[in-house]
């Protein structure tokens, strides 16, 4: 870290100094600058503004906020965009596969343009899912001083008395086609779940990964629960820019705040708000950008010491704006703290310890609430996203096991090689309690870009099947997916895993008490089908689907692409 005399445009200094720069320096007069801009830092804003999405579609006003504050405080903004696509509007369609494949494309743009630009810090806002991990990447990768803007949660939709989000929508799909809800119920919440801007208002994986970041001590102290149409969203984004002003003056760096021990403070909030199955996925890729040691293992080695603390959908019962009126992330985290089970001198990007952050808040959650519980009083005493392994997925698969009863099934396999036909099964009335769906050919490589199976796993919880029904899948789930779910299962089926070699009537077991996921088939009938097996030709050959299939690493590593 630097003291105060050092210059603050350290890095843009390169773009900017000396004669031989004039021609670089006329580029900047067109855009409006003064001599005396030379001096400043030039701070990138990556902008996650879009019409496409409501969870990006409330981030101008936040850039505003940030580009103001950064002015304010002696920075020079420079604004860029990274793309987005929607999670909700792309499940169950082939558009899904192009949503793991944006995590790539948006931490490229951040790497890309900081780096082409000189620029001497970034500024990172983002809303739906994938802007989450992009964002953190990118950041990572180009190691300037940088903070997490998260775009905010939605506000909850009404209807008849009941709090609506995204997955209320999918789980109706399935109610309706089971003759539990009417077509006119479901068109009205289908109307009314989404009322505004925002992201999909659960602990669904952008809330799970902004609440990650904030533990990371990437993003501001109670900004992860902030509600994007509330004003305080704008007047943190303004003060994350002034914030990140003096990081840059100390050349306080993402390496230097992502480190091991904050990853693992990152994973126990994860397991502590019931967070998504995503953020495994996610966490092993920022801790492959951060160049941390993390696998697949160090999530049970968490999942064992972490009690799941916060009643928040999808499996319990509130939304991310309650946690927020609960005490937010800080008051998880003083809670933890106080049980040691988070390391209280990790640095946080204002230049003081989690410890110091949470000096202020209360030991003990407030009496009158229950969204989040305190210590001695768990929603369930261990972590609720555990690592399954077995010959079905000897690299590690993972299974959310809150809202089970029990969370064992051995049951007859029912194969489908894509998610369209899975759902239609289930919409069909064909899948019977008992039966575990394998979805597979839907991995990093074999979808490609390991779409999610919200549909399907939203469908079954509205059946009434999320208990009785186990599903496995080599692709991903939503944040809003729960029940007797698998997926990640690695390796997968278009690298020759043992699920494309699972046979209708299979026998499978999903044992989460054990850890276990097994095809109950001898040894040797798996290997006379193995040597049969012939891998599939390639879904794309060209273009970013056809990129990401040819470099993705393993789910269980992360489906990273600059694994060399
Ligand atoms: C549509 C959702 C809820 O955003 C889902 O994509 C997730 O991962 O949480
Ligand atoms: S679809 Fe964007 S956050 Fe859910
Ligand atoms: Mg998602």
């Amino acid at each position: 870290m630097a003291d105060s005399s050092t210059p603050i445009n350290r890095r843009s200094i390169n773009i900017v100094d000396g004669k031989s720069r004039a021609p670089n320096r006329s580029m900047f007069y067109a855009m409006g600058y003064e001599e005396s801009d030379f001096k400043k830092p030039m701070v990138g804003v990556a902008n996650g503004h879009s019409t496409i999405t409501p969870c990006n579609s409330g981030l101008q006003k936040l850039a505003d906020a940030a580009i103001e504050g950064i002015e304010e405080a002696g920075g020079n903004a420079q604004v860029f965009g990274t793309p987005t696509i929607s999670d909700g509007m792309a499940m169950g369609t082939e558009g899904m596969k192009y949503s793991l494949v944006s995590r790539e494309v948006i931490s490229d743009c951040i790497e890309t343009c900081v780096g082409g630009q000189w620029m001497d810090g970034v500024l990172v806002v983002g809303g739906c899912d994938k802007n989450m991990p992009g964002g953190m990447m990118g950041m990572l990768r180009a190691n300037v001083p940088a903070i997490y803007v998260y775009g905010g949660t939605i506000l909850p939709g009404r209807y008849k008395g009941q709090d609506l989000n995204i997955v209320s929508v999918f789980e109706a799909v399935g109610q309706n086609a089971a003759g539990n809800l009417s077509d006119e119920d479901m068109l009205q919440i289908e109307k009314r779940a989404i009322p505004g801007t925002g992201s999909c208002g659960g602990m669904y994986t952008a809330n799970t990964m902004s609440s990650a970041f904030e533990a990371l001590g990437m993003s501001l102290p109670y900004s992860s629960t902030m509600a994007n149409p509330h004003d305080e969203k704008q007047n943190s984004a303004k003060e994350s820019a002034k914030v990140l002003i003096e990081a840059i003056k100390k050349d306080l760096k993402p390496r230097d705040i992502v480190t091991r021990k904050a990853i693992e403070n990152a994973v126990a909030v994860i397991m502590a708000t019931g967070g998504s199955t995503n953020a495994v996925l996610h966490f092993l890729a920022i801790a492959h950008a951060a160049d941390v040691e993390w696998t697949i293992d160090d999530f049970e080695r968490m999942r064992k010491k972490v009690p799941v603390l916060c009643d928040l959908k999808p499996s319990g019962k509130y939304l991310a704006v309650d946690l927020h009126q609960a005490g937010g992330i800080p008051q998880v985290m003083k809670v933890l703290l106080n049980a040691g089970l988070l390391h209280g001198d990790c640095i946080t990007i204002t230049g003081q310890t989690i410890a110091e952050v949470l000096a202020d808040v209360p030991d003990v959650p407030r009496a009158d609430q229950d969204v989040i519980r305190a210590i001695g009083k768990p929603m369930y005493a261990e972590g609720h996203l555990a690592i399954l392994k077995g010959n079905l997925s000897p690299e590690g698969a993972v299974a959310k096991i809150t809202g089970l009863k029990n969370p064992v099934i051995t049951g007859p396999a029912r194969v489908f090689n894509d998610e369209q036909s899975a759902l239609q099964a289930i919409l069909d009335g064909k899948i019977k309690a008992g039966d575990v769906m394998v979805l597979r050919y839907l991995g990093p490589k074999g979808g490609p870009g390991m779409p999610e199976m919200l549909a399907p796993t939203g469908a079954l919880i509205g059946a009434g099947l999320g208990e009785s029904v186990g599903l496995i899948t080599d692709g991903r789930f939503s944040g809003g997916t729960w029940g007797m779910v698998v997926g990640h299962v690695a390796p997968e089926a278009a690298a020759g895993g043992t699920i494309a070699f699972v046979q209708e009537n299979d026998s499978i077991t999903i044992d989460a008490h054990k850890l276990v996921l097994e095809l109950n088939v001898p040894e040797a009938e798996i290997e006379k089908r193995r040597a049969a097996w012939k891998a599939p030709a390639p879904r794309y050959t060209r273009g970013v689907q056809a990129k990401f299939a040819f470099n993705a690493s393993s789910a269980s590593t992360g489906a990273v692409l600059d694994n060399y």
